[in-house]
C-alpha cells in the first residue's frame, strides 16, 4: 500500500506518529461500524484530501487486522467507501471537478447533496443508515472548538458520531503528509489558496504574495505558508467583530484615516505579589504612557490574583467593552501561573496543545519539560494567533483582541512593544496622538470648582482634570486632547475667567 510504505520510509517523525494515531481512529472507525453505515465527507479541500488517503491506508490496516491481505495491484480500488459531496454552484470549479476525478480514481461511491449541511444531512439519514460521518475537521477550524477524534452531532442536528481522525494535524503535518506520499492535491493550492471556502468568500493569501519583475502579482504554493495559522487569512469574515476596528486597518504608521478616532485599552497584571505588597507594579503605569503615545485610550487598569476564575472574569469583562486588552503576569510552569487558562475560560474555549508554540519553546529551554507535554505549550484553541518578530525568542500570544505579554519588567517590555508595533499586520494602530497643558495655581479647589465644571460643559472633546502632588502646593489642572488648538482655547478661558496671574503653565 504505497501511503504506509511512503510514511513508513520518510524520516519525518511526527509525521509518523500522527499518521498512526490518524489511522488507528479510521480502524477502530471500521471496526466500530459496518462499512456502509460509514460514510466519508468529501469535498476535494486539502484536509479532505489527506483524509481520502488515511482512509485508504486505514482500511487496508483494518484489514490487515482481520487476517485479510488486501491485492497489492490495485490498491486505489479497494477502498470504495459511500462518500457524499455537498455540491453547490459557489463551489470553485476547480474544487469540483477535482472531488469528481478522485471520486473515479479512487471508486468512492459519490453521494451528492444539493441542500444546506443539515437537511442535506436530515434526508441522507432517512434514506440510508449513517452512523458514522468522517471529517477533515482540525483544531484550528472554526467549528473544531470542543470536539474530539469521535464526537456526537450537535444537539439538533440528525444523530450520528463526527469522527475526526486528523483533529489534532497542524496545517504543516497536512502539507508535509501530502507532499510526503507525493498525492494529487486541487491546482488552486499551487496558486496561494491556503483554505477554500465559496468563491464569494476566498481569495489566495495575501502572506503568500510576491512581485515579478514586471510588476504582476503572483502567489505561491499553499505549503510555502510558514505560520499555518494564517491558514484562513485568504477567507473572507463573515462576521464583523468589535477586533475588526482595530485590524482591518492594516498599517499602523498611518494617522490619516485615524486621526479623528480614539482606540481603548484596558490592562490586567495578574499577581499575588503585587496585591500583598511586596511587589509594584511598573510596566502597567509604562502600558499607560505606551498606549498614550499612539492615540489610544485606556479606559482601566487592574490587578487580579492568580486565580483562573478571576483572570477569566476581568479578561471577560474588558475584552467585550474595549478595542484592545493587555495581560502580563502569571505565564509559566509554576501552579500559579493560570493567566493563559484565564483567557481561554473567558472566551469558553479549552486549552490545546500548540505546536509551533511548543517548538519556539523547545528552542528557548530545550527539552526540559515535564510530563508527555509541555504545559506552556497550551494555548487557547482556536482563538490563538502567534505574533512572530526574529528580536523575540518566542512569539507574543494573541487571543482575539486579548494581548499576552511575556515581558517582566520595563525593559522588557520595551522590546515588545516595539515589536508589537512594528509587525506587518500590527493590531497596534497609530492613531493621532493626545497633546495635553498644564496649568498651575495656588487657589483653592474650591474658588476653581466651579469655573472648571462648566468648562468641561463648554469643552466636551476635551479632557479637563485636576490633581495635587500635596495638600499644601499647587492645583495642577489638566487638559487632554487630540487638538492642540482646542487645548489652548479652554486653557485661555479658564486663565481669563480669573485675576492675571493667577494660572501659570505647569510643565
Ligand atoms: C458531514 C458534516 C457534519 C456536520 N455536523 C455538524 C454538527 O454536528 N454540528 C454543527 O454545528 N455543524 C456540523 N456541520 C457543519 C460544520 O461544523 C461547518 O459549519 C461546516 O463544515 C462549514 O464550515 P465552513 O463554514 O468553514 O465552510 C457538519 C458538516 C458536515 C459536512
Ligand atoms: N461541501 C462539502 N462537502 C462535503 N464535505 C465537506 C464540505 N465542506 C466541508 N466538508 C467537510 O468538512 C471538512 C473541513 O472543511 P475545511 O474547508 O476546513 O477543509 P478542507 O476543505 O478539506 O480544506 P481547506 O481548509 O483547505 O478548505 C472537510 O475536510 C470535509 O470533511
Ligand atoms: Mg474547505
Amino acid at each position: 500500500m504505497e501511503i504506509e510504505k511512503a510514511i513508513n520510509e520518510c524520516s519525518d517523525q511526527r509525521l509518523q506518529t500522527k499518521y498512526k494515531n490518524a489511522t488507528y481512529v479510521i480502524r477502530r472507525t471500521f471496526a466500530l461500524y459496518s462499512f456502509e453505515e460509514i460514510a466519508f465527507s468529501f469535498n476535494g479541500g486539502k484536509d479532505s484530501t489527506v483524509l481520502l488517503h488515511l482512509l485508504r491506508a486505514g482500511f487496508f490496516l483494518h484489514n490487515k487486522d482481520r487476517g485479510f491481505s488486501g491485492s497489492e495491484t490495485d490498491s486505489k480500488k479497494e477502498c470504495a467507501i459511500r462518500t457524499i459531496y455537498f455540491e453547490t454552484p459557489c463551489a470553485f470549479p476547480e474544487i469540483n471537478s477535482f472531488t469528481y476525478e478522485l471520486a473515479n480514481t479512487y471508486s468512492l461511491q459519490l453521494e451528492i447533496i444539493h441542500s444546506d449541511f443539515k437537511s442535506g444531512l436530515e434526508d441522507l439519514l432517512k434514506k440510508k443508515s449513517t452512523k458514522a460521518i468522517l471529517l477533515g475537521t482540525r483544531i484550528g477550524d472554526p467549528n473544531a472548538v470542543g470536539q474530539e477524534q469521535f464526537s456526537p452531532s450537535s444537539f439538533g442536528w440528525p444523530p450520528f458520531m463526527r469522527v475526526n481522525p486528523i483533529l489534532d494535524w497542524s496545517y504543516r503535518d497536512v502539507w508535509a503528509f501530502l507532499l510526503t506520499c507525493k498525492v494529487e492535491y486541487c491546482s488552486l493550492y499551487d496558486k496561494g489558496y491556503t483554505s477554500i471556502g465559496s468563491i464569494h468568500d476566498t481569495v489566495p493569501n495575501a502572506l503568500l504574495s510576491f512581485t515579478d519583475s514586471d510588476n504582476g502579482e503572483h502567489f505561491k504554493p499553499a505549503y510555502l505558508l510558514s505560520d499555518g495559522r494564517l491558514e484562513r487569512a485568504g477567507r473572507a469574515r463573515k462576521y464583523p467583530s468589535k477586533d475588526d476596528n482595530v485590524l482591518t486597518v492594516s498599517n499602523g504608521n498611518s494617522t490619516d484615516e485615524c486621526s479623528s478616532k480614539t482606540l481603548s485599552a484596558s490592562i490586567i497584571a495578574v499577581g499575588d505579589e503585587i496585591l500583598f505588597g511586596l511587589f509594584e507594579d511598573q510596566m502597567g503605569v509604562s502600558l499607560c504612557k505606551k498606549l498614550h503615545a499612539i492615540g489610544w485610550q485606556v479606559t482601566h487598569q487592574s490587578v487580579v490574583r492568580n486565580d483562573v476564575d478571576s483572570v477569566a472574569e476581568e479578561v471577560e469583562e474588558r475584552m467585550s467593552t474595549n478595542d484592545m486588552v493587555f495581560i502580563f503576569g502569571g505565564l509559566g510552569p509554576m501552579h500559579s501561573d493560570v493567566s493563559v487558562a484565564g483567557v481561554a475560560k473567558a472566551f469558553g474555549v479549552r486549552l490545546a496543545a500548540d505546536e509551533e508554540f511548543e517548538e519556539y519553546l523547545r528552542h528557548l529551554i530545550g527539552d526540559h519539560c515535564t510530563g508527555d507535554r509541555n504545559e506552556m505549550a497550551l494555548l487557547p484553541e482556536g482563538i490563538t494567533e502567534l505574533l512572530h518578530n526574529d528580536v523575540l525568542p518566542v512569539p507574543l500570544i494573541k487571543c482575539r483582541n486579548v494581548i499576552v505579554l511575556t515581558s517582566t519588567n520595563v525593559t522588557e517590555l520595551d522590546k515588545e512593544w516595539d515589536c508589537l508595533l512594528t509587525l506587518p499586520n500590527t493590531p497596534l494602530v497609530q492613531m493621532a496622538p493626545f497633546s495635553s497643558k498644564h496649568l498651575s495655581t495656588m487657589l483653592s479647589d474650591v474658588e476653581a470648582a466651579q469655573t472648571v465644571a462648566q468648562l468641561c460643559l463648554d469643552f466636551p472633546d476635551i479632557y479637563i482634570g485636576s490633581h495635587r502632588r500635596s495638600r499644601a502646593g499647587p492645583l495642577i489642572i489638566s487638559f487632554v486632547g487630540k487638538d492642540q488648538e482646542r487645548i489652548d482655547l479652554a486653557a485661555a478661558a479658564l486663565s481669563g475667567k480669573f485675576p492675571l496671574g493667577a494660572f501659570n503653565e505647569y510643565r
